[in-house]
């Protein structure tokens, strides 16, 4: 029999549970198995007070107490594993399963295998895999810690060493990361800030539709669709972030968001290609791609760090930036901050719309039910629409952008009735939960129309949805999306002005399948054709 690393580790693992596990019963923290940022944060949407500290000895002792619960009644048992080679794991079966890009595939069909936890060891990363609504949000809000943290691509970690880079909250950890944090849930998620959105969302909705209409005219395919999605997304970010005076100054910085865009959608691709390789090895190897992903890397960072201080002169007080600045967080901390943003949410955003409108097109009946319900509708209703939301919420169901979420447990946790020690590597598996029969109603059928509720408030029930704790698309907790308030903004408003101006048509969508370049993103480029509706 070999003698794995697993082998050892699961050993070691058992001599040493014991002895690493200290169940304490201590007075603090008396909701038990709940984070006190986390309900804060979902409750009222607002930061702790800052005179509120929740020391790591009060988390532990909630965390010990939930795990001592959960302890008492399951016996310590370890994660199914599927059969793999010394080393290598599983990553021959991944590879005869399609590759990196069906990982979301092969996930799924090692759930229906050995259900709703497992372990795995793919090529050099180890993880539990989680599809279980229940368990995600133990692992999200409960067990992740005050401060979670979770996995980021090895080739940006790589990046930011050699050029000795500070980053944004993406990178960040600790207290250092709850510090801006709290900042920022502050100006971003409380229930205003969709008011502040609200413009410069409204803005890039016209500039796209008036763009698309080139197009529709003449009656040809939207050329560069992605490319077009992307510099969408990245005027919606600088908008708000320049606020009311973003109308003014928005031709000056038209040619800065091309740039932003082309190099964005590069990194995306190198980074994705990165994946399958360990970065430290391109790196010495000095492969075209790592040179390409640093140059590219070098570029979109160097011209965010130069338009920030633009920006700045550019604002008026209604603008995030201004917001961020008066806040407390300057200088070069504004600068790393708001890089990240762009980053984060150039392909999040301009993803999820290519989704939504490859799956509108497919649904022409629910364009015209749409369409007669929101054409007359002002700005503020369209964001309270409940089945333009639903759409959106929809797509992201079917087609998560970050299909998997990542988090290290700080303390031993038993998951789905399974041991996982702490340190542990947990990947919860959005995609499969999202189209699980036991979750939704005809799983694999968009049909926005299932998150309607019937019932009275306390006691309601969906329309299509068994368990709606299933599609966290923001994920849950203290870690969550920042710019969720931002991206329902985004979303619904231009889904509203493209559906009152548009019929939306698909010429390959029989042919796109979802597959995975770090997110999720359509197979081959859509072919969308925009037919000019007669108001
Ligand atoms: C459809 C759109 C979006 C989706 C589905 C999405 C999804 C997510 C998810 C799932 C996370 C949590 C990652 C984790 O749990 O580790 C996250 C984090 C984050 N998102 Fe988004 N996002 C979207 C748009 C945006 C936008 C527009 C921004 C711009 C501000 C943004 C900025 C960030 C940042 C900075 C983080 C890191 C937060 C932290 O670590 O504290 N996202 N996003």
């Amino acid at each position: 029999m070999h003698t794995t690393p697993r082998t050892l580790r699961r050993f070691t693992r058992s001599m040493n549970f014991h002895n690493d596990f200290n169940v304490s019963f201590s007075k603090r923290g008396t909701i038990l198995g709940s984070d006190l940022r986390f309900l804060l944060l979902n409750d009222i949407n607002d930061a702790a007070p800052s005179s509120w500290n929740i020391t790591n000895q009060g988390l532990s002792s909630v965390l010990s107490r939930t795990f001592a619960q959960d302890f008492g009644t399951s016996a310590r048992k370890e994660p199914p594993e599927p059969r793999g080679l010394p080393w290598l794991g599983t990553i021959l079966s991944l590879i005869m399963s399609g590759g990196a890009k069906k990982l979301h595939e092969y996930v799924d069909n090692r759930h229906q295998e050995l259900g709703p936890v497992f372990r795995d060891q793919i090529g050099p990363i180890e993880a539990v895999f989680v599809n279980s609504p229940a368990e995600y949000r133990k692992v999200l809000a409960d067990l992740a810690g005050n401060t979670p943290r979770h996995f980021l691509p090895e080739s940006w970690m790589l990046y930011n060493e050699i050029r000795t880079q500070n980053r944004g909250l993406l990178f960040m950890d600790g207290e250092e990361w709850w510090h801006y944090r709290k900042i920022l849930n502050k100006v971003m998620l409380k229930p205003a800030p969709k008011t502040f959105f609200c413009g410069p969302c409204q803005e890039a909705a016209e500039n796209l539709t008036k763009e698309w209409q080139r197009y529709s005219r003449i009656g040809c395919v939207i050329p560069n669709l992605e490319h077009q999605l992307y510099q969408w997304s990245i005027e919606v970010m600088l908008g708000t972030m320049i606020g009311s005076q973003w109308h003014a100054c928005e031709p000056w910085l038209r040619r800065d968001i091309e740039d932003v865009a082309t190099i964005l959608h590069q990194i995306f691709t190198y980074t994705s290609r990165l994946s399958m390789i360990p970065a430290k090895l391109a790196m010495k190897l000095r492969l075209p791609v790592w040179n390409k992903f640093v140059k590219a890397a070098d570029e979109v960072l160097d011209k965010v760090r130069k338009l920030v201080p633009e920006m700045i002169e550019l604002s008026n007080n209604d603008g995030l930036l201004q917001m961020i600045l008066n806040n407390g967080i300057r200088g070069d901390e504004a600068v790393r901050i708001i890089c990240d943003f762009v980053v984060a949410a150039g392909d999040t955003t301009s993803i999820t719309m290519q989704w939504a409108l490859l799956l509108l097109s497919t649904h022409p009946e629910l364009q015209d039910q749409l369409f007669d319900e929101i054409k007359n509708l002002p700005l503020e209703d369209l964001l309270q629409h409940q089945l333009l939301r639903y759409t959106w919420k929809e797509t992201l169901r079917l087609h998560p952008v970050a299909p998997f979420l990542t988090r290290y447990l700080p303390v031993d946790s038993i998951i789905g009735g399974y041991f996982v020690p702490k340190g542990d590597l947990i990947i919860l598996s959005l995609y499969s939960s999202g189209r699980d029969k036991n979750n939704f109603l005809r799983p694999n059928e968009f049909w926005p129309e299932r998150w309607f509720r019937t019932g009275e408030e306390d006691s309601f029930t969906y329309r299509g949805v068994k368990d709606a704790r299933a599609n966290v698309p923001f994920a849950i907790g203290v870690r969550n999306c920042i710019g969720q308030r931002l991206a329902e903004t985004q979303l619904s408003l231009t889904l509203a002005q493209l559906i009152k101006n548009f019929k939306i048509e698909c010429e390959n969508r029989d042919r796109i399948k979802m597959i995975l370049r770090m997110v999720s993103v359509p197979s081959e480029s859509i072919r969308l054709k925009l037919i000019d509706r007669e108001i």
